[in-house]
């Protein structure tokens, strides 16, 4: 704890800790208008981007290429130890493509004056700016479908190589660049809380309250399969407007909400049916990235219906998927009217519901305790995840 930290709550309802911004920028040690050393290249520090409570984030300029960048300087208050995790998470990341996996991309690490200083490529608005900027007004299943794609190759590639974000929520999104074209363009960053998914362990408290897995609440044996709840819990927060979680009462209201408002579109539907996936409570039946990925909502095969209304409302989704320059197979394959055809004879790699990786993931429930078990399926019946479909 800093001397002068306050928590409170942020606008978003969620806990947040406050500094007064003198304090803050003498604490955080970037103070604009200086120069930060570091081992091979200096930063000159033109402006404060953001804070969190493990670090605040600031534009800077190397002054030897002009690149500018996003500068990390961790706080004061955090111990060497989790510092150096940060950095070997990564260091570990460095081994996916930043962009083509969306994930941001991490330039170098040095300490200066004692903290540890991370710099990043820079990104624009985070997920909350960006809501909060349109006043928390829903984004459609067409606009968050991009969102949901590149999150879910993100996590693919995590998977691949064995790190878990373990603080999926809207902070952690960035745009790339709003002003540019790829307006949908997004990138998962902030991995001070990655975790080696070999060194999950069912004591970790990981997650923040509302993004939290119920295997994370329940003290179960953890994997990867965190992150897709939380990304659940992400893509239903942006579609609500408002957090879907911890009130579990706000699920039944996503549900009336889509049934009075007349948005049950087979798009909504479709949103909806990889959302239950994503949202499953049981994390072995969990769907995974490249399942999802296959979903329909992802590859938008159920939009390739012949009507007026779906070939214009197709066109706009496809739109602002190509505005990301998306890894788009299936959805290139979609474009084709190979998929007219197609829908006609059904194949079970479009739509991964109740089948598939998601399915066959089930397997035993033999490291968990008997008494546990019967708790999960009663929570699972308690649950109105059934309602959605
Ligand atoms: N590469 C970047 N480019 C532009 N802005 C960034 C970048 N990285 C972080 N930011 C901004 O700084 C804020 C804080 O960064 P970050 O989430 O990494 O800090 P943190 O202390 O780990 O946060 P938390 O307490 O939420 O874990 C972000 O929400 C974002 O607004």
């Amino acid at each position: 704890q800093t001397k002068s930290a306050v928590l409170g709550l942020n606008d978003c309802g969620k806990i947040s800790l406050f500094l007064p911004k003198m304090a803050y920028d003498q604490e955080s040690g970037l103070i604009p208008d200086t120069v930060i050393l570091g081992s091979t290249n200096s930063y000159y520090v033109e402006k404060l981007l953001g804070e969190g409570g493990y670090g605040v984030v600031a534009r800077c300029m190397n002054v030897d290429t002009e690149e500018v960048v996003a500068l990390k300087m961790l706080r004061e208050y955090i111990d060497k130890e989790d510092a150096e995790r940060e950095v070997k998470s990564l260091c570990k990341l460095k081994q996916l493509d930043a962009d083509t996996h969306n994930v941001v991309k991490f330039i170098e690490h040095f300490e200066y004056k004692g903290r540890f200083c991370l710099i990043f490529e820079l990104l624009d608005l985070n997920l909350v700016h960006y809501m909060e900027s349109r006043d928390w007004r829903p984004l459609n299943a067409a606009e968050i479908r991009p969102i949901a794609q590149q999150m879910l190759v993100a996590l693919e590639g995590l998977q691949n190589i064995g790190l878990v974000h373990a603080d999926m929520k809207l902070d952690n999104i960035a745009f790339v660049d709003l002003s540019l074209s790829q307006f949908f363009k997004v990138k998962l960053i902030d991995f001070g809380c990655a975790i080696e998914v070999s060194e999950l362990s069912e004591s970790n408290t990981i997650q923040m309250t509302g993004y939290r897995a119920p295997e994370v609440i329940m003290g179960l044996p953890l994997t990867e399969a965190v992150d897709m709840w939380s990304l659940g819990a992400n893509l239903a927060h942006i579609f609500l407007g408002e957090p879907l979680y911890p009130d579990e009462s706000e699920y039944e209201q996503l549900r009336i909400m889509v049934h009075c408002q007349g948005m049950k579109t087979p798009d909504t539907k479709a949103f909806l049916s990889l959302l239950k996936q994503l949202l499953h409570m049981d994390p072995k039946k969990r769907i995974t990235p490249s399942a999802a990925l296959r979903h329909r909502f992802i590859t938008m095969k159920h939009l390739f219906v012949n009507t007026g209304f779906f070939i214009r409302y197709r066109e706009q989704a496809q739109f602002l998927m190509r505005r990301c320059d998306l890894r788009m197979t299936d959805m290139d394959i979609c474009t084709s009217s190979k998929v007219l055809s197609s829908n006609k004879a059904s194949t079970s790699h479009d739509d991964t519901e109740g089948s598939t990786d998601a399915s066959e993931a089930s397997a035993s429930h033999d490291d968990i305790e008997p008494a546990k078990i019967s708790w999960i399926k009663q929570t699972k019946a308690c649950k109105m995840m059934p309602q959605m479909s």
